[in-house]
């Protein structure tokens, strides 16, 4: 069985390419690290440690690497007999390999390979699996789309596993935390009968990616940014502050609340959810940076993203957002300079108005929650420690 995976970076290779190899696939590694991609084809393995007091490895095998900058016509190859093909390489970047894959598609068509294949996009979004598909459309003929129709699904999926940013001598390491948790969206599949042991197949990926994303990804952010705002620059140092545990408690328990409400999870289960999330960010085994977890603070303000679509729909619901609000003005003191969208972000703040920036950021058109976010960045701002 053959899989084509494109990123190989932290979650490709510690989540992703683990579950992979685990089920039997040869994988093929797509990115343009050219390091990375050297050691691959080099090694044709590499390590994976757990982060916890086991410190236990594992070794995935049967790897190569294909750089898309170089060797775009190997991509196509690859992708023309491909059993699965799974992306992990951040929701800005789906748009930029979207040519690959429909090329890819069109070679499975003119190879009358009509065997189905499905392509899972396991980024941190709402969407990201048929997001992929619309760019991949974009880049097909009607009658490549009608192929693809039949025998190329999309299916959503929501990843979860916290792998910080890697430094170690060897460039294929990888140390993650324990915990993982993989849930695709049966109903969107074209190949239902290939199921991947180790991931879990939803009827409906809504509850399941909304629960990951507002409760691991906002909590984890509010972390970030509540910590940078104190002059932390690492999560764990962060956490241990009481008043940054005491602000993603709020935001945990506003975004439960709605998830509560919306979904009709149980309240036991879901504050047990919550605390396991807690204890994973303080995991003392991971080292993992604010300037990660807080990266890209444009994309993290959208209007389907992690705080904004929470606090829309807690508004909406007449529940609570008070904390997330608070959390939003401090995103706009985020000043990272590795970060290009920080920096974007803080030249925006000098050049426009205030409002502009927020309304360009948040797509929000609520007068209301857009004079509120503006109170509470004026408060972070005044109230910002040294970072
Ligand atoms: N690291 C984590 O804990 C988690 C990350 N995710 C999601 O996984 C995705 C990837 O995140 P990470 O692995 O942390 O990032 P990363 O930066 O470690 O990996 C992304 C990889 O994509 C490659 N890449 C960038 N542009 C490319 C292009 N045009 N063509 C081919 N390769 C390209 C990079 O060289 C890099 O190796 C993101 O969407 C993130 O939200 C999801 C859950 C957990
Ligand atoms: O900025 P992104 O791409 O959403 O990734 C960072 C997120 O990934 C995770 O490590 C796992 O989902 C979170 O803990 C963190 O919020």
């Amino acid at each position: 069985m053959k899989a084509v995976h494109f990123g190989a970076g932290n979650i490709g290779r510690g989540f992703i390419g683990e579950t992979l190899a685990e089920n039997g696939f040869e994988i093929k590694f797509v990115d343009v690290n050219e390091t990375i991609i050297d050691a691959l084809n080099a090694r044709h393995g590499y390590t994976i440690q757990l982060a916890d007091e086991s410190q236990k490895k594992i070794q995935v095998a049967h790897v190569s690497g294909i750089n898309n900058g170089k060797d775009p016509d190997k991509v196509v190859a690859a992708l023309e007999d491909a059993d699965i093909v799974t992306t992990a390489i951040g929701p800005k970047i789906l748009k930029f390999i979207a040519p690959l894959i429909a090329a890819g598609i069109q070679s499975r068509k003119q190879h009358h390979n009509e065997k189905k294949v499905d392509v899972i996009a396991c980024e941190n979004m709402i969407g990201g699996s048929q997001a992929l598909k619309k760019e991949v459309y974009a880049h097909l003929e009607p009658a490549d789309q009608e192929f693809a129709d039949q025998v190329i699904g999309f299916p959503n999926a929501a990843v979860d596993r916290i792998v910080p940013l890697q430094k170690h001598e060897d460039p294929l390491f990888v140390s993650v935390e324990p915990f993982k948790e993989w849930v695709v969206d049966e109903s969107q599949m074209a190949a239902p009968e290939l199921k991947l042991k180790k991931v879990h197949y939803a009827p409906d990926l809504e509850p399941f990616i909304e629960r990951k994303l507002f409760s691991v990804n906002t909590g984890h952010a509010t972390v970030a940014y509540t910590g940078k705002h104190k002059g932390y620059d690492n999560i764990g140092d962060a956490i241990a502050d009481p008043d940054v545990l005491r602000q993603l408690k709020r935001v945990l328990k506003e975004t439960g609340d709605l998830l509560i409400a919306k979904w009709d999870f149980d309240r036991k289960e879901h504050e047990a959810y919550q605390e396991k999330i807690i204890g994973r960010f303080e995991n003392k085994y991971l080292s993992d940076e604010i300037a990660r977890v807080g990266r890209t603070p444009i994309r993290k303000l959208g209007y389907d993203e992690r705080f904004i679509r929470p606090i829309r729909e807690a508004k909406e619901r007449g529940l609570g957002y008070a904390a997330l609000l608070e959390t939003v003005g401090k995103i706009y003191t985020f000043n990272e300079p590795q970060d290009e969208e920080s920096q974007k972000l803080q030249q925006m703040l000098k050049e426009e108005s205030l409002e502009e920036v927020i309304r360009e950021t948040t797509g929000l058109k609520d007068e209301e929650l857009l004079q509120a976010i503006a109170a509470s960045y004026k408060e972070a701002a005044a109230t910002k420690q040294n970072a």
